[in-house]
Order: C-alpha cells, then structure tokens, then sequence
C-alpha cells in the first residue's frame, strides 16, 4: 500500500438518470482534477426516486450505472466505487439488489456487494421506508478488495452502518479502509451519522471513505449530506458540508500502522 489522495462525492441525485450521471461525471473530474485516486460514489447514484419507479427503470439503471463507472474508472485512471445501484434479480420482475461496484483503472469490476440489511424504518419525522418492498437482501458478506497500490478495501453500504459485526468481519479479514456510501436520512442523520462512522474506524482502526447523498431528491425525501473521510484513530479528514461537492484526503499506510501500533485494540479481541 502507498500514501494517494481519496475522495468521497456527495451528490443531490434525483429521478432523472442522464442528469444523475452528468452530475457525477463533473464531481469525478473535480476529484480526479485535485489528485484523488480512489474515488466513491454515494449509494442511489444514477437513481433516487420513488420504489416503483426504480423497479420500472432497474434495467436501463444497471446497465447504464454499470458501463459509466467502467468507462470514467478508465478515461480517468482511477478506482472508483458506485456506492449502491439496484440491479434486477433473476425471475423476480419486483425485486432490484441494492449493489455497490468497484471498479479498477482498466475498467474491469473487482468487487461487488449486496446490501443485506434493508432500511425498513418509520423514521419519527413522518417519512415511512420499506427498502425491503423492491429490494431483495443479499445474503453474503461483503468481500475486500486486496490492491498493493490502493490497500485492502470492504465494502458497506448505508444502514449496514448501524451493524458493528460486518464491519468486525471485514477488518478481520484484513480491511485497512472500509467504504460506506450512503443515503441517509436528513432526520437520523443529524443525530447519528458522524458519530456511526467514527465509531466504525475508531474500533476496527480503518479509514472510512463514506460518499453522501445531500438536499432534497424528489418531493419529502431530503438526505444529510456531509460525505466524510476519517483517519484510523476517528479523526475527521474532510466533511463535504451540505452542497454537493467533495471530501478529499490522504490515505497514509503509515498513519494506518502509527494507529495500529498505538491503539492495538484488535488483537485484545476476547470474544470476536
Ligand atoms: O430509497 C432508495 O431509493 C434506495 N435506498 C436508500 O436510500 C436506503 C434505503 S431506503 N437508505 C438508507 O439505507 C438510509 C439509512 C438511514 O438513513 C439510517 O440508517 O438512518
């Protein structure tokens, strides 16, 4: 592993999928432009609309997601995350997985994942979310991506955040930097979202690069935005604020191993 510049994007995505994607596409040249190599899209962005009108659309999501994170990865050079798309199940024309796809410089997919923990929530400002009424959970856990470059990377997604265990089993096998795209609520956000992702590093003494979704999509549904990358030790690096924009910052192999050596809480481990 080297020292590189990552950037986390946040993005104001909506229904509209060539517009998600013009969006995207400037905030990779921004990032690509201040040096980043590793770059992460936030969860839903080609697409964040009401359920159904996801379902209707899931084939021209996926594939169109899909061949743009290939095609930027590679005019660019660089890694880079779609931090959750939905992509049709096979025989089940009402269900989508939430997936999230990296992609390597010479535009060739070398990890995916399947949100596994749906955001079935009455969330108390009034908005009720059944993720689980047009995505199928998946039932795997997340893989990492070992690079000599970039390190050893796990990926998440969203609520998966709130599951201390798939993060515990990803720096188990080794992750240095975890990825948590989101699209979290405006209401729990406020309250939780910086505290879960440094709590995240701090106890698995990773880097989180964690992409957001910010402002307000399409009609009641408004997302927290700060996409953020904290250091090992639970130090905020870079916080995207609440435009649209990026959070840019070094991973240093160094700074990881200083961490390791000085809060060696992973091997006390006594009961996982
Ligand atoms: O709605 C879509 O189109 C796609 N899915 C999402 O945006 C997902 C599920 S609704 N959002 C979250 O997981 C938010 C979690 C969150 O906010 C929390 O844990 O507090």
């Amino acid at each position: 592993m080297m020292s590189y510049l990552a950037a986390a994007l946040q993005m104001t995505s909506t229904p509209d999928l060539e517009k998600n994607l013009v969006q995207a596409e400037e905030l990779i040249e921004l990032a690509v432009r201040q040096g980043a190599e590793l770059i992460g899209l936030p969860e839903n962005f080609a697409f964040l609309g009401r359920e159904e009108e996801k379902l209707a659309q899931a084939e021209t999501i996926a594939l169109k997601a899909e061949k743009f994170l290939k095609t930027m990865a590679q005019r660019f050079q660089v890694t880079i995350l779609g931090g959750g798309f939905p992509v049709p199940v096979e025989n089940n024309p009402n269900k989508a997985y939430n997936t999230a796809l990296l992609v390597d410089p010479s535009g060739i997919e070398v990890s995916r994942y399947e949100k596994v923990h749906l955001f079935d929530v009455n969330v108390p400002d009034g908005n009720t979310y059944r993720e689980s009424s047009t995505v199928m959970a998946g039932n795997a856990l997340p893989p990492i991506y070992s690079s000599d470059k970039l390190g050893k990377i796990g990926l998440s997604i969203c609520y998966d955040v709130r599951f201390p265990e798939l993060y515990r089993h990803l720096s188990l096998k080794g992750a240095e930097i975890l990825f948590i795209p989101a699209a979290f609520t405006a209401f729990t956000g406020k309250d939780h979202w910086k505290a879960l992702l440094q709590a995240r590093a701090i106890e698995n003494t990773c880097y989180v690069i964690a992409p957001a979704q910010t402002g307000n999509h399409y009609e009641r549904r408004y997302s927290h935005g700060h996409a953020t990358i904290v250091d090992p030790w639970g130090v905020i690096l870079a916080d995207a604020g609440e435009k649209p924009g990026i959070a840019i910052a070094e991973i240093s192999p160094i700074r990881l191993e200083q961490v390791r050596r000085q809060m060696p809480s992973l091997q006390h481990r006594v009961f996982a």
